[in-house]
């Protein structure tokens, strides 16, 4: 793992928490993006090296709809840098974690992703993200 590279937090409404978070960052989000696949609608703050990640539901499905629904809005997961996400995805999988996908799925940001299960890690979703 070579850097935090972004922070997920699951949110309502994604408008209304840009404007929250454009307050609490001093900075307005540099990008909004949609990953249907994913069932999500993203913006992104940068800070620093790493960035926070605002995910909404596109859908009932989606699974920040799930996660709201459980467990209420808040940080969702946490995302690290890899250089060689499938050779990290095998060499935690040699470790005993279970991975959501066992091979790179698109994620926002122009990124390859993978998730390990939260329960693996003291009950954190782990993101594995890499440049495409
Ligand atoms: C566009 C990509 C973007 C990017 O950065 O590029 C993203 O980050 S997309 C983010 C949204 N996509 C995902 O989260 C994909 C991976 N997640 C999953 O596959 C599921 O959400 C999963 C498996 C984590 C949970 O799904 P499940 O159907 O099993 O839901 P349950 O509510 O039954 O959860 C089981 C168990 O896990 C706990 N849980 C669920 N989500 C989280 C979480 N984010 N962090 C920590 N714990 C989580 C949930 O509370 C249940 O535990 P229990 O003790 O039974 O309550
Ligand atoms: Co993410």
């Amino acid at each position: 793992m070579k850097r935090i590279e972004h922070i997920g937090i699951a949110v309502k409404d994604l408008e209304a928490a840009n404007k929250t978070y454009n307050a609490v960052m001093g900075a307005e989000h540099y990008k909004t993006e949609t990953v249907e696949s994913e069932g999500v609608s993203t913006s992104f703050f940068k800070v620093g090296e790493s960035k926070i990640e605002l995910l909404a539901a596109t859908n009932p499905d989606s699974p920040i709809a799930k996660f709201i629904e459980k467990r209420g809005e808040g940080i969702h997961h946490m995302a690290f840098y890899v250089d060689d996400i499938q050779a990290e995805i095998e060499r935690l999988k040699d470790e005993g974690f279970r991975l959501l996908n066992d091979q790179p799925k698109t994620g926002a940001d122009n990124k390859l992703v993978a998730f390990m299960h939260p329960k693996d890690a003291n009950g954190v979703l782990i993101e594995l993200c890499q440049d495409k």
